[in-house]
């Protein structure tokens, strides 16, 4: 084997590869704007940036939902660009995805819920938990307990508090297991103390599972601590790329750096809410 050939990224050390990725909405709109970006087996990757900078955009090319305007989007082997609708359905069964809002059927089970998350592989509807074979069942409560939620599988998913339904869509996405997690800002609508059990219980899944999760957030402390590595975005350019090991919050609110320069005179976001759209160093 020549050494060129051995330092290329395989898909399995480098799930997810952006290369020059330009996505253009309209003439003037752009999502991303020539991003290179390699995504770790195993680690997790927390996206920064102001709301609008192109971290979605960046989320939804990596399951397909998106497509490139120009540059190469590969996941999994897969070029995104260029794949069918069927290749597409295909790479999305290895990718689980977590929302800021849940995303649970608030009347079904806990359990019937974490179910669903099979049911891209099941053939035919599923009208009750009852339905669902037993394998199923089985390991959708393995999955319950390791988020530890098993003494509530039976209880309505809408009677759980916001961190409590969090796991569960973290269990109903595990289901399915990925090779990828994505999660858009899973914590957005979390208190801190719900939001630092998310964050651990995601990132140790990841480690754990040599699972490569991909994270937006808008809360620059916990991003500084729960990252393996953090990308920062502005206006769809990319300007940070490091690991986050030694990394600041300092360090990487220069990802705002450019936003805040034209914005001197406005007085500065103190403190997070559930559904600011600003940075904020949480717990500083
Ligand atoms: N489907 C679309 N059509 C047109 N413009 C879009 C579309 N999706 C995103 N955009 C634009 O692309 C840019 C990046 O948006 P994106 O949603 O990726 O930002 P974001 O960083 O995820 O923001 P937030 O933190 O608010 O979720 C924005 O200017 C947005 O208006």
């Amino acid at each position: 084997m020549t050494q060129q050939i051995s330092e290329l990224p395989t898909p399995d050390d480098f799930p997810v590869v952006f290369n020059q990725v330009t996505k253009q909405f309209s003439e003037t709109v752009f999502g991303l704007d020539h991003v290179d970006a390699r995504f770790e087996r195993g680690r997790t990757t927390v996206l920064l940036g102001l709301s609008g900078s192109g971290k979605s955009t960046m989320l939804r090319h990596i399951n397909g939902l998106h497509r490139p305007t120009s540059g190469t989007v590969r996941v999994l082997g897969t070029d995104v660009g260029s794949a069918s609708e069927r290749e597409l359905r295909d790479l999305r069964k290895q990718i689980g995805f977590i929302f800021q809002h849940f995303h649970l059927v608030g009347p079904m089970s806990v359990l019937e819920n974490v179910c669903s998350g099979r049911l891209g592989s099941l053939r035919g509807p599923r009208f009750s938990l009852l339905t669902y074979p037993r394998a199923v069942k089985s390991t959708a409560m393995e999955q319950l307990e390791r988020v530890g939620l098993a003494d509530r599988a039976f209880q309505r998913a809408d009677t759980l508090s916001g961190g409590q339904q969090q796991r569960v869509a973290i269990a109903r996405a595990l289901i399915q297991q990925p090779k990828i997690l994505l999660a858009d800002e899973p914590v957005a609508s979390l208190d801190p103390v719900s939001s630092a059990q998310v964050l651990e219980l995601i990132t140790r899944i990841a480690r754990e599972e040599h699972l490569t999760v991909i994270c937006s957030l808008h809360q620059v402390q916990t991003a500084v601590e729960v990252a393996d590595h953090i990308i920062g975005l502005q206006s769809g350019r990319k300007v940070l790329d490091r690991p986050g090991d030694n990394m600041t919050s300092e360090d990487a609110l220069h990802v705002y750096d450019r936003v805040a320069a034209v914005s001197d005179d406005e007085e500065p976001a103190a403190t997070g809410t559930a559904s600011q759209t600003t940075p904020t160093v949480a717990n500083a």
